[in-house]
């Protein structure tokens, strides 16, 4: 298991002062960029322009997660965005294999989302082609909403089958992440944690993102 990193999710963030908001996290690993369509998920929030823009402020990594359709053409905007990490939808993704090496070969690391009724088990033998795996833990589409319980077994599949293979990629959650269920991630085996609304509706978000990995660290420990 890699080291626990913190990624908050500016979803739920002031979007009219997001280099602020990023400012007010210092001590995250990632910035988490929910990216939506309003195709692939019922939301909307922002394209490649803003994020270029907000790559430009941000003094922390961007972690931008695709809910969006036809993840081959569009994923790779993001790379060119600045963003050191992209994730996409495998139900978004044609090609899944061809679009992670172009992700890698464009500079950024590579990661494939699930949500939580997309199995794991038929994508065991692409996990060498991914830097980070992420297991949706909500719906994917809004923040704020509650953890789902049932993913808590795929998290332990996906964990088992990296550490059979002996790969280093890192394992993501996503979604209703908290104080009161972040252990329950580590214990299941994930190593990579984004927490919107626990992070941002706290009185001091950084305060928070410390309070979360140590949460995690002790698990892991
Ligand atoms: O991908 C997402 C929603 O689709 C968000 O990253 C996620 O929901 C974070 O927000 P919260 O921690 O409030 O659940
Ligand atoms: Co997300």
């Amino acid at each position: 298991m890699g080291h626990i990193q913190i990624t908050p999710s500016i979803l739920n963030s002031d979007f009219a002062r997001l280099g602020e908001e990023v400012a007010r996290i210092p001590g995250a690993d990632w910035v988490h960029v929910d990216v939506m369509d309003n195709h692939f998920v019922p939301n909307l929030t922002f394209g490649p322009t803003m994020v270029e823009a907000l790559a430009r402020v941000s003094p922390i990594p961007l972690d931008a997660h695709l809910m969006i359709e036809d993840a081959d053409r569009n994923a790779p905007a993001y790379v060119e965005a600045g963003c050191g990490s992209v994730t996409f939808h495998v139900e978004a993704a044609k090609a899944p294999v061809r679009l992670a090496r172009e992700i890698r070969a464009a500079g950024a690391r590579a990661s494939m989302a699930l949500k939580p009724a997309t199995p794991i088990e038929p994508y065991e033998d692409l996990l060498p082609e991914l830097d980070m795996l992420l297991i949706m833990t909500v719906e994917p589409g809004f923040g704020g909403q509650k953890f789902l319980d049932l993913c808590l077994p795929k998290i332990r599949r996906a964990r088992a089958m990296l550490d059979k293979h002996g790969i280093e990629t890192w394992l993501q959650v996503d979604g209703g992440v908290s104080l009161e269920t972040i252990e329950r991630c580590a214990e299941a085996g994930a190593d990579v944690f984004v927490a919107g609304s626990a992070v941002y509706s706290a009185e001091d978000p950084d305060k928070m993102v410390a309070a979360l990995r140590d949460k995690a660290a002790a698990v892991q420990a």
